[in-house]
């Protein structure tokens, strides 16, 4: 399923650029048939719940709780989280964790990704010998969702480097959903684009976000992300 042999050239520019960045995208991670298979479970089985940052809280709930909510009640859920973002904090999208007890194809990533050819392929390009394995969640951002600036590595929690391999087939820069990164001052640098099938991983210490998902994206911004672990 993923494709981890890669070339020694292909393997040294990769760890040239993480060296150099923080950050290092592997084109083409899985075979294209699982690619393909994982967006469309993706896209079509997926019961998500909306992820939200609101009165200090991490919350969640799905379509179906914020469609019972009174005209109001569903008012002030979006006020207060866009009132919050307009501050540079908080996020929307759509979550799934993955189980590693289920016998779906993303169950089946989870337990490929952390097999030792792959945790080795982390290590080799990061440097860090103390990753041993990694967890994973199905992200969806539709039209509007965003995930203002902020930084992964949360203090007595074992996460040595982020990941997001991009599910949504042929993307446009247009559409948003873009994975920025930030000096720490906040000046944006660099922007990477969901490429379907790519493997981001970078250094939970770096200043990112995902910008918001334009009013007229066609699609969602389907990702599979999570956090190599020490
Ligand atoms: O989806 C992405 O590109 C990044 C997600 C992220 O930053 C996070 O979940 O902490
Ligand atoms: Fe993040």
């Amino acid at each position: 399923m993923i494709q981890t042999s890669l070339h020694q050239d292909s393997l040294s520019a990769l760890k040239d650029a993480f060296d150099g960045q923080g950050i290092v995208r592997i084109f083409n991670f899985l075979e294209p048939e699982a690619a393909h298979e994982l967006s469309t479970h993706i896209a079509e089985k997926v019961a998500f719940k909306n992820a939200f940052f609101l009165n200090n809280q991490n919350r969640e709930a799905s379509d179906e709780e914020i469609a019972n909510l009174s005209v109001e009640e569903r008012r002030n859920l979006y006020r207060g989280i866009y009132q919050l973002a307009g501050q540079g904090t908080g996020f929307l999208y759509g979550r799934h964790k993955v189980s590693q007890d289920s016998d779906d194809v993303l169950t089946e990533f989870l337990s490929k990704l952390n097999e030792t050819s792959c945790i080795d392929l982390i290590r080799d390009i990061t440097g860090n010998k103390v990753v041993s394995h990694a967890d994973a969640q199905v992200t969806r951002y539709r039209v509007g969702d965003f995930l203002t600036r902020h930084i992964d590595n949360i203090p007595g929690e074992t996460r040595r480097f982020a990941y997001v391999l991009g599910l949504s087939p042929q993307w446009h820069p247009d559409w948003g959903g873009l994975l920025q990164l930030f000096e720490q001052n906040g000046t944006p640098t660099s922007s990477y684009m969901p490429v379907f099938n790519s493997l981001t991983v970078f250094d939970v210490n770096k200043v990112h976000s995902v910008t918001s998902v334009a009013p007229f994206s066609p699609q969602s911004r389907y990702s599979i992300t999570g956090w190599f672990r020490a």
